[in-house]
């Protein structure tokens, strides 16, 4: 990297991008005109800047390379009526139980400026000399140093330097400058940057590509390993293991006897497997509402051996019951085959733009097998009222990345409360999360997401795991009925009387309902 490289502009110096031009010197290089923080409201400083100067801002470059190329398509459509607009989910949660300163700005003249006129260091001097020969508009009125790392701009103000009202820019002729510029250097920065993101992920490789267009999914968004747990939402810490498991039971499994693991204690029985008087144990423990089932034969959830080892079994695929998973205090062992989605994804994954105005999908590189598991949904987990604000604040028309943990929802927590919708928590995948939250919906899906808790005793916080359910060819795009509530609930019931959350569905499947609820 060269010295100039090291001195970049942090988001928190600027109130933002103004306008993007053609670098005067650099045919083919785009300069953006930046807004500096000052005290001196009235005559905040600009600077342009290339992208060499931009690397600690590169998600604020791409949201106005964004902005303005959707200014550009809607005066496009203005004068083509009938071009038609792209469709975007109106947001809503999913149940997975089922500056601008006053005053004048002022314009220095680059001839006219001084650079080191207020004590920068060396680097500064350096800095703005090539500035001066960098540029020949004259909208830059900061006179800028470099320091430790930094860029730092200062207003540069004197009878010399004209003004401008700040509350006018951009200007016509700064709009027109920018329409001519292609900004593919830009594109092609921001690319590399979401890519060399991606490469960090733990795991099989997770690639990007785009053969439609230039757009990249946004730089501000969080790749995280881990639920993010918000303001109001705690996690049960007291998890309990299987205490009467062993690595070597016979089957060599773990957990093969299904009847005395405590981690299966309220998983699903089994009930091919059931005897008279174990039916009749389980039937009196309902009308009890007592949600135990230990002593009684349950399914194993993954197949142990064969073509299909890890899979989730069909019955579980079919009925939807919450998986229970071994954890840490479990004397199983970590090779227990009841351990699936907690050594995380093994699949290689790409993200891609998809042909029709869905956004960007996800695909998988190797061929899956039914039940196989793909990975799990991650973003901050907050409380349902902050997902309401959250819903409300953004508006229709955006899409939607909140699924509710509401699985257990009309369960009773203490033998007298049952969980209501309000006291369930919401995950957010919008801002952080992993790259399942670009999988879209299909009516007829290759997908399921599936409850996993390693933790029986906390029906708030548990994982969203998505398994394939059926075999799905390498590069296919994965997909999962958005609307697929464990709860039963169908679409209709769903919906706004007003039908006003009915968005049309893209998925092209021959079953397709028609919309998309988001
Ligand atoms: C969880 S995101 C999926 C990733 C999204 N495509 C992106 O580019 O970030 C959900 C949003 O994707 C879009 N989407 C997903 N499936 C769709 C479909 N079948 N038809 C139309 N839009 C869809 C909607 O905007 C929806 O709100």
């Amino acid at each position: 990297m060269t010295s100039r490289g090291r001195y970049t502009v942090q988001a928190s110096q600027i109130q933002g991008i103004i306008s993007h031009r053609e670098n005067p010197s650099e045919p083919q290089k785009s300069q953006y005109l930046l807004r500096w923080r000052s005290e001196d409201s009235i005559h905040p400083p600009l600077s342009w800047h290339g992208l060499e100067d931009l690397s600690g801002v590169l998600h604020l470059v791409q949201q106005h390379v964004a902005h303005h190329k959707q200014r550009l398509s809607q005066s496009n459509r203005a004068l083509a009526p009938l071009a038609v607009g792209s469709v975007l989910g109106q947001k809503r949660k999913l149940s997975t139980s089922s500056h601008d300163n006053h005053g004048h700005q002022l314009l220095t003249p680059q001839s006219e400026r001084s650079p080191n006129s207020r004590g920068g260091s060396e680097a500064s001097f350096t800095f703005a000399q090539e500035a001066v020969s960098a540029s020949e508009q004259t909208v830059f009125n900061a006179n800028l140093r470099r320091m430790e790392g930094l860029i730092i701009a200062e207003p540069a103000t004197g009878p010399e330097v004209p003004s401008l009202d700040v509350r006018k820019l951009p200007t016509k002729d700064m709009l027109d400058a920018a329409n001519k510029v292609d900004l593919r250097d830009a594109e092609l920065a921001i690319q590399t940057r979401y890519i060399s993101r991606l490469r960090k992920l733990p795991g099989p490789p997770v690639t990007f590509c785009n053969d439609i267009d230039r757009e990249t999914p946004s730089l501000s968004f969080k790749f995280i390993a881990d639920y993010v747990l918000q303001e109001g939402v705690t996690k049960h810490d007291l998890i309990m293991g299987c205490k009467k498991c062993r690595p070597n039971m016979g089957a060599n499994r773990g957990c093969e006897y299904t009847k005395k693991c405590d981690c299966l204690e309220f998983a699903v029985p089994d009930f091919e497997k059931m005897d008279d008087a174990q039916r009749a144990e389980y039937d009196a423990l309902q009308i009890d509402g007592d949600p135990s089932t230990l002593h009684l034969p349950k399914r194993f959830p993954y197949h142990s051996t064969g073509s299909r080892a890890h899979c989730l079994v069909d019955f579980y695929l079919r009925e939807r019951h919450p998986i229970y998973e071994c954890n840490a205090s479990c004397l199983c062992g970590p090779k227990c085959k009841n351990r699936n989605v907690q050594h995380g994804r093994k699949v290689p994954l790409e993200i891609f733009k998809t042909r029709d105005n869905r956004g960007f999908g996800l695909r998988c590189l190797t061929d899956l097998r039914r039940g196989q598991f793909i990975d799990i949904y991650l973003g901050e987990v907050i409380t349902d009222e902050a997902a309401t604000a959250r819903e409300a604040a953004s508006g229709p028309g955006k899409a939607s990345y909140l699924f509710s943990l509401d699985k257990f929802k009309g369960d009773s927590v203490d033998g007298i409360n049952d969980i209501k919708d309000e006291d369930c928590y919401v995950v957010d995948g919008q801002f952080m999360g992993g790259p399942s939250r670009f999988m879209n919906h299909c009516c007829q899906p290759n997908v399921q997401m599936h409850t996993v808790s390693y933790n029986k005793y906390d029906f708030f916080c548990y994982d969203l795991a998505f398994f394939a359910c059926e075999d799905v060819p390498a590069g296919k795009e994965l997909t999962f009925d958005y609307m697929d509530a464990d709860d039963g609930s169908k679409p209709d019931d769903v919906m706004d009387e007003d039908g006003k959350t009915k968005v049309p569905c893209l998925c092209g499947a021959e079953m397709c309902r028609g919309f998309l609820w988001t």
